[in-house]
């Protein structure tokens, strides 16, 4: 078991408001991402939720009970962290073990544990070895495996992938997701990574300025955005904004995807110069300067070859284009 209630919980560090009023509910076994810009609060949340800071105010509720007053080595909880956090003398065996070895528990069941672990983790071959002789992507599988051997009610992780490489990140995304299928476990992780939010969720925490902005499944973020900053913050690249009253319309603001728009070189609904083209391989992202519509991001499958100063027509799909009023809302 491990769900967890935020009920209103507040932060300062001295007279700076960090969590301005959280509430959330995350249900026993739920896989929840927290996503926002820098310095919106994440890691911040997160730290009052494993007890290694305070909250100024509010409660923290594990499986019913409020663990305001419990230390963190008391709440059931296990954390990974950006930096793996292994002891530099100890072998993997030992990093997985001595947490349970401190808690008393007895050495068959630390044996079985290790061993289910490193199983599942893929790390049998590497128990003897201290983690100066392995990879990054290895390091942070053993300090997943860590927290795995110490069954924890809710595992928080701060960023596990951001210090490894794009192969590796691929990879120990995957490990994390079959992770969390077999273990059924909780599970609350910070991310700055669109893909790793939209693929490990079942629901995203848009954060902002120490606020929630929305939560939602990740299609439901993309598809039904309330406001302008999830709009913006949701998807990449990023979604086109454009002054409604450049347009003639009465929205504000009108948002259009740059996946839903397709290019023509002769005709289409906005003029536009191109800037440039980037070959992603798989597609093409071209940035146009339009007429009405101000500067354009447009994707298109495939290759699509087009000199910077030719003419384009950008055309938005009708049944994809979102409508903001003044104070940023979508409206429906
Ligand atoms: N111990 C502290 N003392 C004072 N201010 C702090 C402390 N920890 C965090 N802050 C401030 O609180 C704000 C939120 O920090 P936090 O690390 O939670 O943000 P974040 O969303 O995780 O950012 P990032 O994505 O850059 O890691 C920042 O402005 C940060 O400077």
């Amino acid at each position: 078991m491990g769900s967890l209630n935020i009920e209103n919980v507040k932060k300062a560090f001295g007279s700076v408001d960090v969590l301005k009023g959280i509430d959330l509910e995350v249900r026993d076994g739920e896989f929840v991402v927290f996503v926002g810009p820098s310095g919106c609060g994440k890691s911040t949340l997160l730290r009052v939720i494993a007890g290694l800071e305070d909250a100024s105010s509010g409660n923290i509720i594990i499986d019913g009970q409020k663990v305001d007053a419990v230390p963190p080595a008391e709440r059931g909880i296990a954390m990974v962290f950006q930096t793996y956090a292994l002891y530099p003398h100890l072998n993997v065996r030992n990093n997985m073990s001595l947490g349970l070895k401190q808690i008393k528990t007895p050495a068959d069941e630390i044996t079985r544990r290790v061993k289910a672990a490193s199983g599942m983790l893929s790390l049998e071959p590497y128990l003897e070895r201290r983690p100066a002789e392995l990879s990054g992507g290895q390091r942070q599988r053993v300090a997943i495996g860590r927290a795995v051997v110490r069954e924890p009610k809710l595992f928080l992780f701060d960023e596990p992938l951001s210090n490894l490489d794009a192969a590796l990140r691929v990879n120990t995304r995957l490990e994390i997701a079959q992770l969390h299928r077999r273990l059924s476990a909780t599970m609350i992780y910070v991310t700055h990574d669109q893909v790793e939010a939209m693929t490990l969720a079942d629901r995203i925490v848009v954060l902002n300025g120490g606020r929630i902005e929305q939560v939602g499944a990740p299609m439901e973020l993309y598809n039904s955005p309330t406001n302008l900053f999830v709009a913006g913050f949701i998807g990449s690249p990023k979604m086109n904004f454009i002054d409604g009253t450049r347009l003639g319309e009465t929205a504000k603001t009108i948002g259009v995807r740059p996946e839903h728009m397709t290019v023509d070189p002769k005709s289409g609904s906005w003029k536009g110069t191109v800037i440039h083209a980037e070959h992603l391989g798989a597609d093409t992202n071209l940035y146009l300067d339009a007429e009405q519509a101000g500067l354009l991001t447009i994707r298109t499958f495939g290759e699509y070859r087009a000199e910077p100063g030719t003419t384009l027509y950008a055309t938005p799909d009708p049944s994809r284009i979102f409508r903001f009023n003044d104070q940023g809302r979508t409206i429906r």
